[in-house]
């Protein structure tokens, strides 16, 4: 088939690699013309995943509007807060059968709104024409070829098909869901989790703090997901439990890298200065927003917020849950 993956970072560069070697023709969007022009050249990405050798079959293209022009589908793979403008710019090169599969995991802030949200508003694409990828898939163990398994979630039963049997490789299992709302709100929502769960790390708080705080991250995660017509089972699923238990405990995970530096006390900006995007930062204020307009308790989420925020420091926040009033665990 012939694929565009717009966004030249870590995961659009890795899952680049992936739909080259399942035998796909490929064309990167990438933003920096050094990316553009490593990929055509030298078969690298020199900013994001640099060791990498990328197969045949894979070019870059620095005009977003060419790069989806031809495409059968569309590997969407921007960072949400950016993700409107690149949507915009491509929306009249979009090919009217393409499918749109969104890898982004994030809620926008000035909008709250979702990837699909955002897609819809922009594109205004039929339903079917929308599909998210999500679960734990660390982009560096993706290209590496390291086995792993993610969920597609879209509304059209055969679009979903026909993408889980062109995209799955025996390293790369994909299953099919139709709760695109649970699934996108899943994977948004663990970035935050996720650097909360490297804060106890970094604060040192031990291994039984790791565990409370996934386990009632997830609780929280759930919570705002079923509110707002995700299904409580994919929750459980590779977009929630999967990603959380991966995003809190992997030693790749740049959300809980973030909150490691943080629990060990370097100023935010410091930590934030970077070029890789923690999602999770920006999703924190958005998914907390999103909680008090629906009347959800998130407890971890408002204190990642207000750590942020700088209204709170890590070690306050931890006393703050530690002393909350005390609940039925299932409440
Ligand atoms: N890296 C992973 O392992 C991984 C895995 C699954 C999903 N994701 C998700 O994929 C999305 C992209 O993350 P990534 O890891 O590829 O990014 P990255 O951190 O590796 O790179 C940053 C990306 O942001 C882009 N960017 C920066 N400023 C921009 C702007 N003003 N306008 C448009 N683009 C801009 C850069 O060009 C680059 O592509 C995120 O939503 C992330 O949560 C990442
Ligand atoms: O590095 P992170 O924290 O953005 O996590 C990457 C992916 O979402 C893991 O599935």
């Amino acid at each position: 088939m012939k694929v565009a993956v717009v966004g030249g970072g870590s995961w659009g560069t890795a899952l680049s690699v992936h739909c080259a070697r399942a035998g796909h023709e490929v064309v990167l969007w990438a933003r920096e013309p050094e990316v553009v022009e490593g990929v055509n050249r030298e078969r690298r990405n020199p900013l994001f995943l640099p060791e990498v050798t990328l197969p045949p079959g894979l070019t870059a293209e620095g005009d977003v509007a060419q790069a989806v022009s031809a495409a059968e589908v569309v590997f969407f793979v921007v960072p949400v807060q950016f993700a409107r403008g690149v949507l915009r710019e491509m929306k009249a090169a979009l090919p009217v059968q393409a499918v749109l599969v969104s890898a982004s995991k994030g809620i926008e802030v000035a909008s709250l709104s979702r990837m699909d949200e955002v897609v819809a508003q922009e594109l205004g694409l039929e339903p079917e024409r929308f599909v998210a990828l999500s679960g734990p898939t660390f982009a560096r163990e993706v290209a590496a070829g390291l086995p792993a398994a993610a969920v597609l979630a879209g509304r059209s039963p055969s679009s979903l098909r026909m993408l889980q049997e062109a995209f799955s490789t025996p390293s790369f299992r994909l299953y099919r869901s139709a709760d695109v709302v649970g699934v996108e709100l899943a994977g948004a929502l663990k970035n935050v989790i996720a650097i909360a769960g490297g804060m106890a790390t970094g604060l040192g708080l031990g291994h039984n703090a790791l565990a409370a705080l996934l386990t009632r991250g997830l609780h929280e995660i759930a919570r705002l997901g079923v509110r707002l017509g995700g299904q409580p089972e994919t929750f459980r699923g590779l977009a929630g439990m999967g990603d959380l238990v991966l995003t809190c405990t992997g030693a790749l995970s740049r959300n809980r890298a973030v909150g490691e530096r943080l629990g060990r006390g370097e100023p935010l900006e410091q930590v934030l200065s970077g070029r890789e995007v923690a999602e999770g930062v920006p999703t924190a204020r958005a998914a907390a927003a999103l909680a008090r307009k629906n009347q959800v308790e998130m407890p971890i989420t408002f204190a990642v917020e207000a750590i942020l925020d700088q209204r709170l420091s890590p070690r306050e926040a931890v006393t703050a849950l530690m002393t909350r009033s005390l609940k039925e665990e299932l409440e």
